[in-house]
């Protein structure tokens, strides 16, 4: 028996990643700084890992950005736009990575990023691979051989971590429709094979080969590729031991396909696919070792040990212990680094504390479970079994998890209205003669740039250095100043900007009770963004109210409605960490009890139109088409809960990003938000096709520019855009907004862009 790893953290303990890169983006430190920054994070990972006693080490899981950004610079799949980054001499390799990642507007080149995607059903988003028809690759950069060397001379024989050539292709998107992406796994064989071929003269002795996409409905042809590739990798390399990888969720109708394949080893998602146990172990080819992931890579509760004890007796009995590897059940990026760092008991109190694990921690388990397993007597390894097990009892009994009033509100949930009290038709009436709105309404997200000065001001008010009744006379100057500038730019709709905000989820987190959060708990979305995601470990309730003071105070300064903003309970729910002792739905319905006390308090005060933002609702989507149905009831009755319980004057929008709604429009518009905005820039509407086919009723904003790139876009760019978007939607449907929020973005380009923006509704109003 032997423990491995998938993956660690790469962002540093103290998000070293991020401010290096931040750092070397503006221009204050030099790239040899940032190599070394990156030296020294693998090379403490690495130490950490051996330090506990991990059998097999990862490499290549470091990264810059993003790891399949990564595979597409190995492999040499890089879109000819960034030739000009190229052939520039003074340019290093990074530079061009970096390219890709965030596109490049200086010294009079302007080229635009590749797109950003969710990476599975986790908020962290990866660079989506763009092929073109024949699409060639070739070995371009070598960090994979370099990482592994690396770690050899740090003393560990490291196991790299690669991208599945299937995988890698599945996660792309073919720039036309002329060809299947599939298709090119006949030009991508060869050079992974060269790949292997320099692993190999380096020395490697395992390789782990991701293929997560063998825990979701696969096409025939996806199948094939599978076959194929391991195949010709197996004959060309059967001294080299091979792994495949699989997480998220189960191996379901795949699995006799993934026993089919010749490789060594197969990882199987114990926590997320827990039900695949069984089966598994029943078919397990006889020279085929299973890699057990028993402990939860996507979340921070402490493991179990008598569980995955049970877990691995049953695999022991059916293959051996000689056949079993212990594993997190996916890389540790999806968690926090270090909870040793939570030293802070105000923040975290030691008895929550006492529950969870973080990834330095996770690798401990694993190092321990095995010692356990294996029959260990050692006194240390027997006492941490035995303060394991306290563990798990005094949070299964602790009376912080239970709360009696939004207990006996649960049982009454059926009886709360989860319906509007008119149809849509009758409410935009109402709320057309109340709100006296323009066609081609402009609005904006929510936030406004969180700047350096903003998020300044709140470390310093957190450390003491400034006080709680100056950083709220901060606050006030700052929304203030973003009433004023929407005033002048002239939106119909204003925001009062979130400055008061250090993050959309982690806001309420804070606010809300039976949450608690962490002060080092970062965990990377994407590049060098980072979120601290809260802990819901008990019942959720609202003490008081948590939006009204900052939404009226915003409306108190001017004539124009401001909309109130708030965070839908699917996002909350998926953008934190979640209780593991009570399905999902009932946290979700608890959320959305307190969300629907805010929504009616900011009512009481007066604000008229409400935003409950709701982007990661289809991320929430399960990874399998069967589990659907599942999911959305809830998670749609769950908006209901939050946003019905206002009168029909009261205008409800919500906002979505990344999302394609092909699959659950009848669920959008069963959400009856009396407006939605979409993120439609990138994909130049074409998002509203399925909206118009639909003929979906209510009111739609589809996002005119990107927020994501500070690239200001022109007047002429969003007429077009709204003149696509009048094609699809009638004009009395239709709202003018960005993409998304704003925090990201600096003041000079913000306000540029969103002059540009409304003079382009203007355009358009004069032409109806
Ligand atoms: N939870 C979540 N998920 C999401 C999104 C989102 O907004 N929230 N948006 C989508 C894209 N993902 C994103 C994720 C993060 C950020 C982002 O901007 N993150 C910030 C951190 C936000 C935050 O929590 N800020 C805190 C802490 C800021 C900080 O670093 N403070 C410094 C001090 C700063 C100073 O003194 O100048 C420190 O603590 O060391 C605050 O404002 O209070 C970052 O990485 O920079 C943006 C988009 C999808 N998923
Ligand atoms: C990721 S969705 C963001 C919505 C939020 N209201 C904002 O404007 O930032
Ligand atoms: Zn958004």
């Amino acid at each position: 028996m032997q423990t491995h790893n998938l993956g660690y953290p790469r962002i540093g303990s103290d998000r070293e990643l991020k401010k290096a890169c931040e750092s070397y983006w503006a221009g204050k430190i030099s790239i040899h700084d940032l190599v070394k920054v990156g030296k020294t994070i693998r090379n403490q990972n690495w130490e950490t890992q051996k330090n506990l006693g991990m059998d097999w080490i990862p490499s290549n899981d470091f990264s810059f950005y993003d790891h399949v950004l990564d595979t597409s610079l190995m492999l040499g799949a890089i879109p000819k736009r960034y030739n000009k980054i190229l052939e520039n001499q003074s340019n290093s390799e990074l530079d061009l990575y970096f390219a890709m990642a965030r596109g490049v507007q200086k010294d009079g080149i302007d080229v635009r990023a590749m797109e950003m995607t969710k990476w599975f059903n986790t908020n962290y988003h990866y660079i989506v691979p763009e092929f073109e028809e024949n699409q060639k690759f070739s070995f371009f950069s070598t960090k994979i051989v370099d990482e592994f060397l690396e770690a050899k001379n740090a003393g560990i024989n490291a196991k790299p971590v690669i991208i599945g050539p299937v995988s890698y292709l599945l996660l792309g998107k073919e720039v036309d429709k002329s060809f299947n992406k599939i298709d090119l796994i006949k030009n991508l064989l060869p050079v992974y094979i060269e790949i292997l071929n320099k692993l190999k003269e380096a020395g490697v002795e395992w390789i782990q080969f991701d293929e997560p996409f063998l825990v979701m409905d696969l096409e025939p042809k996806a199948k094939e590729a599978l076959r194929y590739v391991y195949n010709e990798i197996d004959k060309q390399f059967p001294s080299i031991k091979k792994m495949i990888a699989t997480y998220f969720g189960s191996i379901g109708d795949n699995l006799e396909l993934a026993y089919s394949l010749p490789v060594q080893a197969l990882h199987i998602d114990c926590v997320h696919g827990f039900k695949q146990l069984d089966g598994a172990l029943e078919l397990a080819p006889k020279e085929m070792i299973l890699s057990l992931g028993v402990v939860d890579g996507r979340n921070i509760w402490k493991n179990d040990f008598d569980k995955s004890l049970d877990v691995i007796q049953k695999a022991v009995t059916k293959i051996g212990e000689d056949k079993i590897f212990i594993a997190p059940s996916c890389s540790l990026i999806h968690t926090p680094v270090d909870l040793d760092l939570e030293t802070d008991e105000k923040t975290l109190t030691p008895e929550i504390k006492d529950w969870l694990s973080f990834a330095k921690q996770k690798v401990e388990e694993i190092a321990t479970i095995k010692a356990l397993a294996i029959g260990s007597n050692d006194s240390e390894i027997l006492d941490k079994k035995e303060r394991n097990s306290n563990s798990i009892k005094n949070r299964k009994e602790s009376v912080l998890t239970h709360n009696k009033e939004v207990r006996q509100r649960m049982e009454q949930l059926q009886s709360i209205s989860d319906k509007r009290i008119s149809a849509f038709s009758e409410r935009k009436k109402k709320q057309l003669e109340a709100l006296q709105l323009p066609l081609y309404a402009t609005t904006t997200i929510g936030s406004f740039p969180q700047t350096k000065e903003v998020r300044s001001w709140r470390s310093k008010n957190k450390k003491g250095i400034i006080s709680d009744s100056e950083y709220q006379k901060l606050l006030e100057e700052e929304t203030q100043r973003a009433i004023r500038i929407q005033e002048e730019i002239g939106l119909d709709v204003l925001v009062h900007g979130e400055f008061e905000r250090n993050d959309m989820v982690e806001y309420f987190g804070e606010q809300l009770e039976g949450i608690t959060f962490s002060k080092k708990g970062w965990v990377q979305s994407y590049g060098s963004r980072c979120v601290k995601p809260p802990i819901i470990f008990g019942d959720v309730y609202r003490p008081e109210p948590m939006t009204v003071e900052w939404t009226s105070y915003a409306q108190s300064l001017t004539d124009k409605p401001v909309k109130g903003m708030l965070t839908g309970p699917v996002t909350i729910l998926q953008w934190s960490f979640v209780r593991d002792d009570q399905p999902r739905r009932d946290t979700c319905y608890q959320i959305a009890l307190a969300i629907r006390d805010e929504v009616h308090d900011l009512e009481e005060a007066g604000i008229n139109l409400i935003q409950i933002d709701e982007p990661a609702i289809r991320e929430g989507l399960p990874l399998r088409k069967n589990d659907w149905q599942d999911y959305l009831q809830w998670a749609i009755k769950a908006f209901r809960i939050s946003s019905c319980g206002v009168k029909d004057e009261t205008q409800i929008h919500t906002h979505m990003c990344y999302s394609e709604f092909n699959d659950m429009i009848q669920e959008i518009a069963d959400m009856d938000a009396d407006v939605i905005t979409i993120e439609c820039s990138r994909s130049n509407m074409d998002l509203l096709e399925v909206f118009s086919k639909f003929k979906y009723p209510n009111d739609i904003g589809p996002g005119v520019y990107d927020i994501h790139s500070p690239r200001v876009p022109t007047q002429e760019e969003m007429v077009f855009l709204l003149k696509k978007a009048k094609e699809s939607i009638p004009v009395e449907q239709l709202w003018v907004n960005p993409d998304c929020g704003l925090k990201t973005r600096g003041w000079d380009e913000t306000k540029k862009a969103l002059e540009y923006m409304v003079a382009a509704a203007l355009q358009m109003r004069q032409e109806v």
